[in-house]
């Protein structure tokens, strides 16, 4: 280890010479200062400590005088009295100064002067104490020691002046009892050096302990001059601005920012309070200055009290901090703080706080207030109320032709008529897209609520006047009651949508109020929607194919594709339930897109030479892509349009017969044929036969299930066989189960059938089996001969 250790005792000997060192030579400032606070303790301390020596000299004189010669005694006192001058009139010369700055010659000055009054008081002992009687010699060594003793305290706090005055008398005295012939004088002279020594390091400690002291001063004077300077330029830089007041709230030390900040004369601070000033800007309703005052009456620290202001500039929000200063003596004498103006902070809280209750498109109330709304009303004993969930028709359609700014537009429109048909104690509010609640309390009755219900429906009919655009919407609304309709949010929430799907499936534009039996089959609904935006995408629809047989040659020479879905929990959905799903979602153009690729791309590589028919919804057919995304399929799977059919429903012809007409035309274009689904079920058939020439119609299989059994049945079949074949086109009677319907069908000169009677709808491979085997199948039995009243009823008129 390579480090020395010193003694304690030894390093504040050091660290005591470094201080004394800096005090009797130091030409820096603070050596000045420090100077001249001892200088001013001792000039202060100087006139009663001379006095006092000079009266003791005189009284020593006095007892002396019997055994001294005058002229000894008469030099002595000239010389004590001159020091004393001497002293008196340095103090004399600061009167009415504080001393600031002493230079090093004015401490050696005094150490001077103490020594010159020591060696005045070691002078008796020497010049007379051995020749004395014993009597006078007792006198003159306690008046010796005692006077040792007492300017060493009177010079304690300037160490080198104390020491110099203690040692010249020590010596004197030393001297005196070395010449006397006193027996114990060895042991008095002992007995002196201790308590001189003991004295000595009296001085040291106390000279040590002031010098730290005034250090320390120093330190935290000049701490002080950094604190302001960074005070001032904290003022300067923040946008805090600092103040302080007295004890009877008024200003003191005021800044020209806190008089900017408090629109006050930066003169006329002083004379007014910190709380007067505050009330007479506190914005009309605001508590904070009652607050503030409570703070300053209790005499606690206290932070951020806010305060709403009304300034020239618009209204503020102050945050002040503030803790209480005291007086020199320990007594409350004030405060001292900071007032920041939040304004910034406030408004953007508020702004969140509005955001988390409010809409910011509509302004209306959003889903969480809603929700907190819906609480309320579903608490136990809480009044009947009614929840409207509406939802727009045909927004989606606004969305995407007219861009999102004419539909946000829509938005803050319809936000504006409901607005108006609310009372002051309705809640009405945006759940998001395209969706409205409105929470109807203190019903009187239900009726109230379904006519405003019926009122909203009809003001949102009316078209909105947009951008120079003029757009209907529609509304359809659900409603549900409470508490009757749920007794949690989600229930209530759950039933007015029920209601709603409802109000849309029944052709929206409409009110539909919730039952129970809704609940059950739109719970359903609402699980496939939910369930089959996920199908495609997690691989759950299948194709199945059910082959259509030609009568006249018993071959199989086309196939229905037909989807399959099957879920893992819901099992096999049909697609009877899950395609009006699709249709009303728009899922049913991806479904139906990716049944026509499966379709194509089995037809190419599974079942080669077989056409395949495929379903297309109105919905799909509709849209304008469509003869682009067949063809481009098409051309994918390399299928020659001739394998492929397109299967449609008149429903389609019905709902926009110009765009559908001239997509039908574009297909067949392509060359892929067109059949026409259902037929004679809807009810211009005719009309639209005429209209396009489609190449295979199929015959419903409702027709078929009642041909053996009803007369108009059978009518309707034969009208339509002799329509196609007026027309040309190809026909299939669907549905076929019995050998019977299949003698009669055969009878009547149909062209094709497809039904269980046949073959189930199954998988690709499994019908390219089947259309392998098929040459080695039976022909299904003939039920045997037909009824002559049936034959005649379906032979068909020239
Ligand atoms: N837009 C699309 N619609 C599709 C698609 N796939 C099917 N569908 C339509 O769904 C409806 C129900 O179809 P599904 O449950 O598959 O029923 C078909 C046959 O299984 C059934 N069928 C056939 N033979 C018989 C029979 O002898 N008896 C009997 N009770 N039913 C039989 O008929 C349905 C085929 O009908 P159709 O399409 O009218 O020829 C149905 O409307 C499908 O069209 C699709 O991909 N897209």
């Amino acid at each position: 280890m390579a480090f020395s250790r010193r003694s304690p005792v030894r390093v504040r000997a050091r660290q005591w010479l470094q201080d004394q060192r800096r005090l009797l030579l130091g030409c820096d400032a603070q050596s000045d200062q420090m100077r001249a606070r001892i200088l001013r303790v001792l000039i202060r301390l100087s006139p009663w400590t001379l006095a006092a020596s000079l009266v003791v000299a005189l009284v020593m004189a006095q007892v002396l005088r019997p055994y001294v010669g005058m002229e000894s005694l008469l030099v002595w006192m000239v010389i004590q009295m001159a020091v004393c001058a001497a002293g008196w009139l340095a103090a004399w010369r600061q009167r009415g100064r504080v001393l600031r700055a002493a230079p090093a010659a004015m401490v050696r000055g005094a150490i001077a002067q103490a020594s010159l009054l020591g060696l005045c008081w070691a002078l008796p002992a020497v010049l007379w104490f051995s020749d004395l009687p014993h009597e006078p010699q007792l006198f003159v060594g306690l008046i010796t020691v005692c006077m040792m003793a007492g300017g060493v305290v009177g010079l304690a706090l300037l160490a080198p002046a104390a020491l110099s005055f203690l040692v010249v008398m020590l010596l004197g005295a030393q001297w005196a009892l070395w010449k006397s012939s006193l027996a114990l004088a060895l042991h008095l002279a002992a007995l002196n050096a201790l308590f001189a020594a003991v004295l000595m390091l009296g001085v040291l400690a106390a000279a040590q302990l002031f010098s730290r002291r005034l250090m320390s001063e120093r330190e935290a004077a000049r701490q002080g001059e950094v604190v302001s300077l960074l005070l001032r330029d904290f003022e300067e830089s923040s946008s805090d601005v600092l103040w302080e007041i007295d004890r009877h709230g008024r200003f003191v030390q005021v800044s020209r920012r806190l008089a900017t900040l408090l629109e006050r004369p930066i003169e006329r601070l002083p004379q007014l309070s910190l709380v007067q000033i505050l009330q007479s800007l506190q914005q009309e309703g605001s508590r904070g200055v009652e607050r503030l005052q409570h703070c300053l009456n209790r005499g606690e620290p206290f932070r951020d009290q806010v305060v709403r202001v009304r300034l020239a500039s618009g209204i503020r929000w102050w945050s002040i901090t503030a803790k209480p200063v005291s007086d020199e003596r320990g007594r409350a004498g004030g405060w001292r703080g900071v007032i920041a103006d939040v304004t910034a902070e406030r408004q953007s809280h508020q702004h969140l706080a509005y955001l988390a209750h409010f809409d910011s498109l509509t302004g209306l109330s959003n889903r969480v207030s809603v929700r907190n709304r819906l609480a309320q009303a579903v608490e136990p004993g809480s009044r009947r109320s009614a929840l409207l969930c509406l939802d727009l028709d045909h927004f989606k359609t606004i969305n995407d032709s007219h861009g999102h700014s004419v539909g946000d537009a829509v938005l803050q429109e319809v936000a504006k008529r409901l607005r108006a048909y609310m009372r002051k104690s309705d809640l009405c509010g945006r759940l998001g897209g395209d969706e409205f609640a409105i929470v109807l309390d203190d019903l009187r009755s239900d009726d109230e609520a379904l006519a405003l219900a019926e009122r909203l429906v009809a003001a949102l009919r009316l078209p909105h006047e947009i951008q120079n655009l003029s757009l209907s919407t529609g509304v359809s609304i659900g409603v549900a009651f409470l508490p009757d309709h749920g007794d949690s949010v989600d229930e209530a929430l759950a039933s007015a949508d029920l209601a709603l799907y409802a109000a849309k499936a029944a052709g929206r534009g409409r009110v539909e109020c919730f039952t129970s039996e809704l609940g059950t089959s739109q719970r359903r609904r609402m699980t496939l929607e939910r369930e089959l935006r996920e199908a495609l995408a997690r691989n759950e629809l299948v194709v199945h194919y059910q082959p259509q047989v030609d009568l006249q040659t018993w071959t199989i020479r086309s196939a229905e594709a037909l989807v399959r879905w099957n879920h893992p929990t819901l099992g096999s959905v049909s697609p009877g339930e899950f395609i009006p799903v699709a249709e009303d979602t728009g899922l049913i153009n991806n479904i139906g897109a990716w049944v026509l690729a499966k379709a194509c791309s089995d037809a190419k590589h599974v079942l080669p030479g077989l056409r395949i028919a495929v379903n297309a919804s109105a919905a799909q057919v509709q849209r304008a892509a469509f003869v682009n995304e067949l063809r481009s399929i098409l051309s994918r799977y390399q299928l020659s349009p001739e394998w492929l059919e397109v299967e449609i429903t008149e429903s389609l012809l019905m709902e926009d017969v110009n765009s559908a007409v001239e997509n039908l035309h574009a297909i067949k274009e392509l060359g892929v044929r067109i059949a026409l689904d259902d037929f004679g079920t809807g009810y211009s058939s005719l009309a639209y036969l005429r209209r396009f020439p489609f190449d295979k119609l199929k015959i419903d299989r409702a027709f078929i299930r009642e041909l053996m059994t009803t007369s108009d049945a059978r009518a309707i079949v034969r009208t339509i066989l002799q329509l196609a074949g007026v027309l040309g086109m190809d026909t299939v009677a669907e549905g076929v189960e019995e050998p019977a319907q299949l003698d009669v069908l055969a009878h009547v000169g149909c062209h094709a059938i497809q039904g269980f009677l046949v073959a189930r709808p199954m998988p690709a491979e499994e019908l390219a089996d089947l259309c392998r085997r098929w040459e080695s199948l039976p022909r299904p039995e003939s039920a045997g001969n037909l009824p002559e009243s049936v034959l005649s009823e379906l032979r068909l008129r020239p």
